[in-house]
């Protein structure tokens, strides 16, 4: 039954501006009045106001046409009757009935209201705060004119923006600003988690988001999005059905996964380093690293947990021959190669395999099509667009090139997007830290321990559980070291030195009530 899962469930849900309408349709059709729902949401930024805003000087509030402006009014009533000081904004003269209901209300209690621009500017600077709400989820054009101006002159001004639902300006589903938009300091997303919020395009418009929950019954967002929609967020919960994996007591190093990591080459070491490091930390029974054979009593003596095997090697120094691929749950595939000829060999091997790197940049989307097993690949934007030259790179991109060519598409950038052909899951939570060279190899690594140990398991859903925890893993281990290290500190060598205890300490976390 729907309503039985857990409300925290919510979290997962990422909806696109149609459907978050057609919810609220049903709630509407159901009987609940549109007026009461409004009040409600913004009682709820209300509550969260009390908390988090001062009273000591005023709060400017901006109004816009639709519902979004008529959260904000009913938003400007209370605090007002709370005794704060406020200020509206109101530049539009034709709003919906229920926004301009309110407004008028606002003007018969008093609160100051401003329809020009140049009257709310010369009190902007002594507001402590703006509640933004121009637009929500019906923005449907740009900003233009005075309101673009003012946006404009409120992002260069210092004052902190709460933006209700989204950054005005912002398109709910592709996250781009649409002319101009808000840059909020905080955005109270209403409801339902919208696509934008998962958006690259979105990020520095959003700030710190918020989901604001008002009690949407689980079985109307089933009705519009299924209860397992197309579009998920990666909550931890999600992550930590995966993570830590079990481990019997009385297992040993071939029961608990053989990975066979395939990288380097005379020019890129660190790249095989950097992915033994992320195998090894994965907890995975055995790691073979094949490298060419010139790295290999460097790379021995680097990672010891490792079973290293020196290939035969090219006059460029890369790997010219492969040893046997078959006795290994899982092959990851690609940091570090350089050009190499033999890829169609590992494309042929049954196991499941994972590409990354050179490992991507030596097929083609058709050669993955036609492979067996199952395959994962992890491609930056670059990496990308060189192999589905047709597709865009992006949240739609991915899920596309997942359908295509059955594999899980790993989309890596500042929101990690992981497609699979029946869906996709956007990964919320990360650290800019980690945009360095070596990054990714760390996540090869850790992604394709993850896989051989799921699999040597036999554990249901070993692929996409395996991608989920080792995308969500290898960005908390990001955000536990930049907390500890700045943004600054975090190279390849500390992330993957960082896993364990960061994962540590997020099981300790989620463990407290
Ligand atoms: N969906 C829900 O369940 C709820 C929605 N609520 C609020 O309602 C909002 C959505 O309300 P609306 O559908 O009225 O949408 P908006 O409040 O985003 O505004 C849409 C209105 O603005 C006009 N418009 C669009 N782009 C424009 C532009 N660039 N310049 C000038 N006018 C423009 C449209 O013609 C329309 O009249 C949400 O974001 C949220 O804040 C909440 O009040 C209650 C719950
Ligand atoms: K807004």
């Amino acid at each position: 039954m729907a309503n039985r899962r857990p409300r925290s469930s919510i979290q997962n849900f990422c909806v696109s501006a149609a459907e978050m309408q057609a919810i609220e349709t049903q709630l509407f059709d159901s009987g609940f009045p549109i007026a009461a729902l409004m009040e409600k949401v913004a009682g709820r930024i209300v509550d969260y106001g009390l908390e988090h805003w001062e009273r000591s000087q005023p709060v400017g509030v901006l109004v816009g046409p639709g519902h979004n402006g008529g959260d904000a009014l009913v938003i400007a009533r209370e605090l007002y009757l709370q005794g704060y000081d406020v200020v509206i904004y109101a530049p539009f003269e034709r709003c919906k009935p229920l926004t301009a209901d309110h407004g008028r209300y606002c003007r018969s209690l008093g609160i100051p209201w401003y329809s020009s621009w140049a009257e709310l500017e010369s009190v902007l600077d002594r507001c402590a705060l703006v509640v933004d709400g121009l637009f929500g989820f019906g923005l449907s054009r740009p900003l233009t004119g005075e309101v673009a101006a003012a946006v404009t002159a409120i992002n260069q001004s210092s004052v902190p923006v709460v933006s209700i639902d989204l950054p005005s300006g912002i398109h709910t589903d592709s996250g781009e600003p649409l002319g101009t938009a808000i840059r909020a300091q905080t955005t109270l997303c209403l409801g339902l988690w919208k696509r934008a919020c998962l958006q690259e395009a979105a990020q520095p418009y959003l700030g710190a988001a918020r989901l604001i929950d008002f009690d949407i019954p689980l079985a109307n967002i089933d009705a519009v999005v299924g209860a397992r929609p197309k579009v998920q967020r990666l909550t931890h919960e999600r992550a930590l059905q995966a993570l830590p994996l079990k481990r019997s007591p009385v297992a040993h190093k071939y029961t608990v996964g053989q990975l066979l990591v395939i990288a380097g080459s005379r020019q890129y070491v660190g790249a095989a380093l950097l992915t033994g490091y992320g195998a090894v930390a994965s907890g995975v029974g055995m790691v073979t690293l094949v490298v060419p054979e010139s790295l290999r009593s460097h790379i021995v003596t680097m990672l010891p947990g490792a079973l290293v095997i020196g290939a035969q090697e090219t006059p460029a120094g890369t790997i010219a021959a492969l040893p046997p691929l078959d006795r290994y749950n899982a092959i990851a595939c690609g940091p570090g190669l350089a050009q190499v000829d033999w890829l169609p060999e590992v494309l042929a091997s049954a196991a499941p395999l994972l590409l990354d790197a050179d490992g991507l940049n030596g097929i083609t989307a058709q050669q993955l099509t036609e492979r067996q097993g199952s395959t994962v690949i992890t491609p930056h934007p670059g990496e990308f667009r060189r192999l589905f030259p047709e597709l865009t790179v992006g949240h739609e991109g991915a899920l596309k090139a997942a359908q295509l060519t059955g594999a899980t598409v790993v989309l890596k950038g500042a929101k990690v997007a992981m497609a699979t052909p029946e869906g996709l899951w956007l990964n919320p939570e990360s650290t800019p830290a980690l945009a360095r060279g070596g990054s990714g190899d760390v996540l090869t690594g850790l992604m394709g321990g993850l896989m051989a140990q799921r699999l040597a398991q036999d554990a249901e859903q070993a692929m996409i559980d395996a991608v989920l925890g080792a995308v969500w893993w290898h960005a908390q281990a990001g955000i536990y070291a930049h907390q500890r290290r700045t943004v600054l500190g975090v190279d390849p060598r500390e992330l993957a030195r960082c896993l364990n205890s960061a994962l540590a300490a997020c099981l300790n976390k989620c463990a407290k009530p």
